[in-house]
């Protein structure tokens, strides 16, 4: 069993939960009033790197990552820094994440706001939409090519914009045959958790220039975002520099300005 495996068979029980408690029925219900998403690709395609900062406490790699009391206040300074999206953790076993981060986070900001977590049912989609996300994680690894065309015609169906993560050459072609808009390359792998910060860069060239390239995870500083920006990195998923950072609006305008001297 892989660390994926492990992860998912805990947010199968944690999802039982939750559809036991407030049906389908309901929740599709909350999505359908819930106010309009907010588009992100234009503000990908933006020349200037985006920054997409997350709230993150722990990660099963690197155990508790930041306190975080309040999330609505990390989000602000993110968004005041400049970021161009806030993903917002919501699996509670191994993250420490839940969905009343993201209701907090919604309320606080206007920048558009992602729900990371593992989607594997419809059920996680209504929920995600009815919590004001305007984006999703896909994560290619997890999904079978069924689920994934399925779950990024739901994605957009609901207005939302999928987030379609891969770690290998093997699924960014599936990425891209399902018709992925905008592709992320984890440079963690989540079967091993091991990070390898050129991931992206062997990756970016098979994505091409149709996709939204996303370098994510183990970005610590301003020398890996100017390198990942020369490779073609369009935005970059941050989570442990920030939350661990005194100051991540600086921060975040300190990588911006790396991203810079990458693409000049
Ligand atoms: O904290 P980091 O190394 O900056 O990483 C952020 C983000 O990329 C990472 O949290 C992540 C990327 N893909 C995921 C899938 C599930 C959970 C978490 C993730």
């Amino acid at each position: 069993m892989t660390v994926l495996d492990d992860i998912i068979a805990g947010v199968r029980e944690d999802l039982h939960a939750r559809t036991a408690l407030t049906p389908l029925a309901d929740v599709r219900r909350a999505a359908e009033s819930a106010p309009a998403p907010l588009e992100i690709v234009p503000r990908l395609r933006d020349p200037r790197l985006a920054v997409i900062s997350e709230v993150k406490r722990s990660s099963p790699s690197k155990g508790h990552l930041a306190d975080i009391a309040d999330p609505a206040e990390l989000a602000a300074s993110y968004a005041a820094g400049g970021a161009a999206a806030i993903s917002v953790l919501t699996e509670q076993r191994r993250f420490n994440g839940r969905l009343d981060d993201l209701d907090a986070v919604r309320a606080r900001v206007d920048v558009p706001v992602l729900r990371k977590d593992f989607m594997i049912d419809e059920y996680q989609f209504f929920e995600a939409r009815a919590h004001g996300a305007d984006l999703v994680l896909l994560i290619v690894a997890a999904l079978d090519d069924a689920h994934l065309r399925s779950f990024l015609t739901l994605t957009s169906d609901l207005g939302m914009t999928a987030l379609v993560e891969t770690h290998t050459a093997e699924e960014v072609d599936r990425a891209l045959e399902a018709g992925a808009e905008v592709i992320g390359v984890n440079n963690r792998n989540l079967k091993t958790l091991d990070v390898d910060l050129a991931a992206f860069g062997a990756l970016a060239g098979r994505i091409g220039s149709d996709a939204v390239k996303v370098a994510e995870s183990g970005i610590l500083t301003a020398a890996d975002v100017e390198l990942l920006a020369s490779q073609g990195a369009d935005a970059i998923l941050v989570g442990e520099a920030l939350v661990r950072h005194g100051d991540p609006a600086a921060a975040i305008s300190e990588f911006m300005a790396a991203a810079e001297r990458g693409i000049r």
